[in-house]
């Protein structure tokens, strides 16, 4: 018999009941919720006279549609936000489960308190009402996202029902080079297979640069998983991973840590698992990367230039016409002359301590060159270690808005938004029309190289910019 995938481990540890068509029934370790997929889920429920399963192993939080300015107390003016964001205070609380509001330290984007909190363990089933749940993947847990009638079908029986995906590896071979960080991978990666390219799979990041990659670096290859189209992201477990998650407040201790760390041994990739995908990328040949369109995979290394409609073929000709048109660029533009008007450090993607200190580096002694600039942690924990490490001090004096967590301009169901026509270098992880915005124009990128960007107003090359550690 073959070896196992990561995936088929987890996979096989959660199964309670597989029926002849393939559809099975998976038993979830973890629930996260937030305000705008589960409101009609606790209705259901209700409704039915139901409880929640396993209040303790659900986690709630807001995060979309929160204000991050600083006076929060004065509540929220959109109705259909402020009506979310009510629903999840009432049904955390009438239902009994764990709850970070907004007037908590610990609240934040539900994918970064999660792992913060010591919630997402390895080999974990993780699941959440929302897209970029796969950034749990990081931890060599098994997390995707469900639809609302899922999350329904999750907080009833606390079990859920899946098909099993394929197993595809994507290979990160070598070193990166400086200035090259975990977002400028994935973005390479998207480029290379297209957003449809992981469709159908579960992908196991691996290779010598993954290795290399701390928790939050991780996290940020996982997140975007989903973007290369894939059910979820995974990496193998390992020391880097043990040492993060140990000592955090619901981290298992003593000797269930002991217990669960024989577990977390196994689960790697056996030698002679089955793939029935693999793509292998150099480190050594991934450069700072940016998007210049309105897909992810529309990613180039800064150094290129605006590429034409006439490079693609298919139906893609007819969707670059259109990104080019919306993105008001114009082919054959050095992508490093193109002027920006906003920058936005966070999102889920990179709103972490690791991110704020990559920007930080960026920007220390130095003015932004651009309309406005923000920075909003990923958890109000960030925002406070942030804090005392000196960090929101440069990017104050640099000119920067400093902000308080929540998801804020990575999407704009809260009063962060772009105005038409608006430029923005965000280290989020969707360039949609309209994703911050209506008519507002994403470019994406790392926190470094937003921050480069901050200072000089235009997408710029994080390598022509002196910082203490690419020197
Ligand atoms: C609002 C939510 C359902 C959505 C998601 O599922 O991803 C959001 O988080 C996003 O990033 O677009
Ligand atoms: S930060 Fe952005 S991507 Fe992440 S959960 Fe919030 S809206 Fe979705």
């Amino acid at each position: 018999m073959a070896g196992k995938t990561l995936y088929d481990k987890i996979w096989d540890a959660h199964l309670v009941d597989e029926s002849e068509d393939g559809s099975s029934l998976l038993y979830i370790d973890r629930h996260l919720v937030h305000e705008v997929t589960s409101p009609q889920a606790f209705e259901g429920l209700r409704m039915a006279g139901r409880t929640v399963r396993a209040p303790g192993q659900t986690i709630a939080v807001p995060d979309h549609n929160v204000p991050t300015w600083e006076d929060r107390a004065k509540g929220i003016e959109n109705e259909e936000s402020r009506i979310q964001v009510e629903a999840l205070d009432t049904n955390a609380k009438e239902f009994g489960i764990h709850y970070y509001p907004v007037s908590d330290v610990r609240q934040g984007i539900v994918h970064i308190i999660g792992p913060e909190q010591g919630w997402t363990l390895p080999g974990m089933t993780v699941v959440c009402g929302d897209s970029h749940t796969a950034t749990h993947g990081a931890f060599g847990a098994l997390a995707h996202g469900i639809g609302t009638s899922e999350v329904e079908h999750v907080l009833a029986t606390q079990t859920l029902i899946q098909q099993k995906s394929k197993n595809m590896k994507v290979e990160i071979t070598g070193q990166l080079l400086p200035g090259v960080t975990a977002k400028d991978i994935v973005l390479s990666i998207i480029a290379r297979t297209g957003t449809a390219g992981g469709t159908g799979y579960v992908i196991e990041y691996c290779g010598e640069a993954i290795r290399a990659l701390s928790m939050e670096g991780r996290m940020t290859i996982c997140n975007m998983a989903i973007e290369g189209g894939a059910r979820a992201g995974l990496i193998a477990p390992d020391e880097t991973t043990y040492e993060y998650v140990k000592g955090r407040p619901h981290a298992p201790k003593a000797a269930q840590w002991e217990a669960a760390m024989s577990w977390w041994k196994t689960l790697f990739s056996d030698d002679d698992a089955q793939w029935d995908k693999v793509v292998t990328l150099k480190g050594e040949e991934i450069a700072p990367t940016v998007t210049w369109g309105t897909s992810p995979e529309d990613a180039l290394p800064i150094t290129a230039t605006v590429p034409s409609p006439d490079d693609f073929t298919g139906g893609k000709v007819a969707a670059v016409k259109r990104a080019l048109d919306y993105m008001g660029l114009t082919a054959g533009t050095p992508l490093n002359e193109i002027e920006i008007d906003t920058v936005f450090i966070g999102s889920c993607t990179n709103g972490r301590i690791e991110d704020l200190r990559a920007a930080a580096a960026i920007l220390k002694g130095k003015k932004i060159a651009v309309k406005r600039a923000m920075v909003v942690p990923g958890s109000g924990l960030v925002r406070a270690q942030a804090e005392e490490e000196g960090l929101a001090d440069i990017f104050k004096e640099a000119g920067f808005e400093w902000r308080m967590a929540g998801c804020s301009m990575c999407l704009a169901m809260n009063p962060d938004q772009l105005a038409p026509g608006e430029r923005c270098a965000a280290t989020s992880n969707r360039n949609f029309e309209g994703r911050q915005g209506r008519g507002g124009r994403t470019h994406l990128m790392s926190p470094a190289m937003a921050a480069a960007a901050a200072i000089s107003g235009r997408l710029t090359d994080v390598r022509e910019i002196t910082a203490p550690e690419l020197v």
